[in-house]
């Protein structure tokens, strides 16, 4: 998909945020790649708490700062190769230090920053804490929109990111994303759904190479809305979006009420769900599927996948974090930046 990433380009990594278990997964995936036939990538993080958080955790691997990215390729297979951060990072498991924000933040920027230069191939982001990075100031709701932002200033177009969850049971997106419920029906457009839908499609075919996508789409309000009789925005925004999708030649259904969407047979009939806000997409794929399920971001000129959960900052530093997630992000993320498949499996 990174049609320019030099031969040879790896995955990049974002630490995430310390006082989770980003650094344990990255420390375990290093350390676990070729049974778990992961591909080649570096990570963006402070070698030295790096190099805590695995005495912590009792995992002896070796850890060597690169220069660049391109050194990191020649590095991975006696080390795992970190770009330092600028910004220092203090080993904190389960506890939030502010000043740790600005090397999380500086770890996503210069990774999508080497995805757009063609130095890595595609990013996988482990895990922010988002209150922590909006009390130093960081101004986007969470990953899925700092970095279209900074897609738009690298490329000056204009882009519009959809995240989906995608696992073996579901895929799944949220038409609004980081938002306060209560402001869901007031942001709740036809033209969003739309231009959502239209992102979906395209990158679930060329990206997924599902040849023609089926949409299905879910009510907002309880039974689908009941005919009008238990809210307004089922048929008068979603409906609406439906028919113009359809009389397009996409395959597309609903608004569906969303309690009877998920259930086996429901879902063989779709290859994702477009569900109104953050929690009806998001609860049914974590809940099939948490151990495996990988967040994408569509709709943007590089690839991105991350781990389908969060900091998970209670068990921090303990070496009870389940890595499959994160393995599976790195996988698809290979997969989508059409990594060659030696390069995509363990080295
Ligand atoms: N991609 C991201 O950056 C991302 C995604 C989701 C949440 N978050 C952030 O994470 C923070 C905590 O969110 P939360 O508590 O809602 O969700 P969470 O996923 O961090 O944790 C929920 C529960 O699941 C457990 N858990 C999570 N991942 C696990 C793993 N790999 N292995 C074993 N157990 C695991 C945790 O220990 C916790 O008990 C919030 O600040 C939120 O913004 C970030
Ligand atoms: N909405 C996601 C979730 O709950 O799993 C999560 O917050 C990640 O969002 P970003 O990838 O945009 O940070």
């Amino acid at each position: 998909m990174n049609a320019h990433a030099a031969r040879g380009a790896l995955l990049a990594v974002s630490v995430g945020e310390p006082s989770g278990v980003g650094p344990d997964l990255a420390l375990l995936a290093y350390r676990r790649n070729r049974e778990a036939g992961l591909p080649p990538f570096f990570l963006l993080a402070d070698p030295t708490m790096l190099a805590s958080r695995a005495a912590r955790l009792d995992i002896d691997i070796a850890i060597e700062p690169v220069e660049t990215a391109v050194q990191a390729a020649f590095v991975f297979p006696r080390a795992l190769p970190v770009l330092p951060l600028v910004n220092r990072h203090v080993d904190s498991p389960g506890r939030i230090e502010p000043a740790n924000a600005f090397g999380t933040v500086e770890a996503i920027d210069r990774g999508v920053r080497l995805v757009m230069g063609g130095e890595a191939a595609a990013l996988t982001t482990l895990p922010i804490d988002k209150k922590a990075l909006y009390d130093c100031g960081f101004a986007h709701p969470g990953h899925t929109e700092y970095l279209a932002a900074l897609c738009q200033e690298l490329t000056g177009k204009q882009a519009m990111p959809v995240m989906m969850l995608t696992g073996p049971e579901l895929s799944a997106v949220p038409v609004t994303i980081h938002v306060p419920l209560a402001d869901v029906p007031r942001l709740l457009t036809t033209e969003l759904i739309l231009e959502t839908a239209r992102i979906v499609v395209r990158d679930l075919k060329e990206r997924f190479g599902i040849a023609a996508p089926r949409l299905a789409l879910a009510g907002l309000n309880p039974h689908a809305g009941e005919r009008g009789a238990i809210g307004q925005e089922d048929e008068a925004v979603i409906a609406p979006a439906v028919a113009i999708l359809r009389a397009q030649g996409f395959d597309a259904v609903g608004p569906l009420p969303a309690d009877t969407m998920f259930h086996p047979p429901a879902r063989a009939r779709y290859d994702v769900a477009l569900c109104m806000y953050h929690d009806q997409a998001l609860i049914p794929a974590k809940t099939l599927a948490f151990d495996e399920t990988v967040n994408v971001t569509l709709g943007l000129p590089l690839v991105r996948t991350s781990p389908d959960h969060g900091t998970a900052a209670d068990i921090a530093g303990t070496g009870s974090a389940r890595p499959q997630s994160f393995f599976s992000a790195l996988r698809l993320a290979a997969r989508m930046a059409g990594l060659p498949r030696e390069k995509a499996a363990a080295s």
